[in-house]
């Protein structure tokens, strides 16, 4: 399979480009350096030059070291999560190429009415519409309203990724890393496996729809941490905040959309996401600390 992938650069482009080298497809970078990507006649000649036999996005607004920081640059971050997508999705259904679109969880809050996790035919809760959520949240749900009538098109749900190598970005090296935790109930993808999950749809012809791309299950951040403690990959003392106010006032910009999801749609569809108590401790066993992931870099 040809995969033409956009934001290749990115935490999560990254993982999807080595997993596409390592099952031996043809990988095609797309980036804000070969095109204008805002363009759609500009992309479409990119991507008709290319011709690969699907799209990937991954490009997006994130904010860095975390999505406070979209709250001061909030035309990039709406052009790169509520823009770009509808611009890809008028160059992939111009040339008929399937494609598929990296969302997040983060357009939700706490659970359903009735106590479960959120399923994809839910409306998000943590959204403009809403008026409750961050800059960022909200420029993801504008994104996922955007391609509400896309054409072949996944649109793929990741949630506060992890793996097992330390970084910046994985959730388990920030709990490791920041001073003060807050305590919060989430569902959590482990990214190797999501990215797996997302070329599986191509590959496994999953019908083209919203997935919830979460690990089966939620845990508490208390939780993660006695993980963490029994593996061995920390001795930290950690300590937590007093309650969400106390997070608010003293470590975030903007609120967060802790949350619980289902992903049972994805797990029937044959993908594979391995319950996360389960995936969390495996992925512990392998923690390659930043020094040494540097060095086999
Ligand atoms: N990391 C996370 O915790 C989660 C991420 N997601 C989603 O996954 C996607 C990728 O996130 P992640 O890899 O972490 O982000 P990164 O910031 O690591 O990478 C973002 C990628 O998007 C490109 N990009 C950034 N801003 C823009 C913009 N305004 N317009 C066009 N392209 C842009 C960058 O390209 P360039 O090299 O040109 O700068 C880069 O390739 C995003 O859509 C994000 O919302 C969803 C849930 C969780
Ligand atoms: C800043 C901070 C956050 N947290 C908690 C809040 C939350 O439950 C969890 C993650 O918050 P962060 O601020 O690290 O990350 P945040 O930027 O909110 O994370 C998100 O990134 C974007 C791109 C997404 O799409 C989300 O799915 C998620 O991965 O960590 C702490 O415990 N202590 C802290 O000091």
């Amino acid at each position: 399979m040809h995969i033409a992938l956009i934001g290749a650069s990115g935490y999560v482009g990254a993982e999807f480009a080595a997993q596409i080298n390592a099952r031996g497809d043809r990988l095609t970078t797309v980036g804000r350096a070969d095109c204008d990507v805002y363009s759609a006649e500009a992309l479409r000649k990119t991507l008709r030059d290319a011709s690969p036999d699907v799209v990937v996005n991954c490009a997006g607004y994130t904010g860095k070291p975390n999505v406070d920081a979209c709250e001061l640059d909030k035309a990039n971050c709406l052009a790169g999560n509520g823009v770009l997508p509808g611009v890809i999705q008028q160059a992939c259904e111009s040339l008929n190429i399937p494609w598929g679109h990296v969302s997040s969880g983060c357009i939700f809050t706490g659970r359903r009415p009735d106590g479960k996790g959120f399923v994809e035919t839910d409306t998000p809760n943590f959204s403009f519409r809403q008026n409750n959520c961050s800059w960022y949240s909200g420029t993801k749900a504008l994104g996922e309203e955007v391609l509400a009538d896309a054409q072949q098109c996944y649109i793929w749900r990741l949630r506060i990724p992890f793996s097992n190598i330390d970084s910046p970005r994985n959730y388990l090296s920030k709990v490791q890393r920041y001073e003060n935790l807050l305590e919060a109930e989430n569902s959590l993808s482990n990214l190797p496996e999501f990215v797996a999950a997302c070329l599986d749809c191509f590959s496994k012809n999953v019908p083209y729809d919203i997935y919830n791309l979460t690990n089966p299950g939620s845990m508490k951040t208390s939780e993660v941490v006695e993980l963490i403690k029994a593996s061995g990959v920390s001795d930290k003392q950690f300590h937590f905040f007093d309650s969400e106010d106390d997070f608010m006032q003293r470590a975030a910009k903007t609120p967060r959309s802790n949350c619980v999801m289902d992903s049972s749609k994805a797990i029937a569809a044959g993908l594979k996401l391995t319950p996360i108590e389960e995936c969390i401790q495996q992925t512990l066993k392998n923690w390659v600390p930043e020094k040494e992931a540097a060095v086999g870099q």
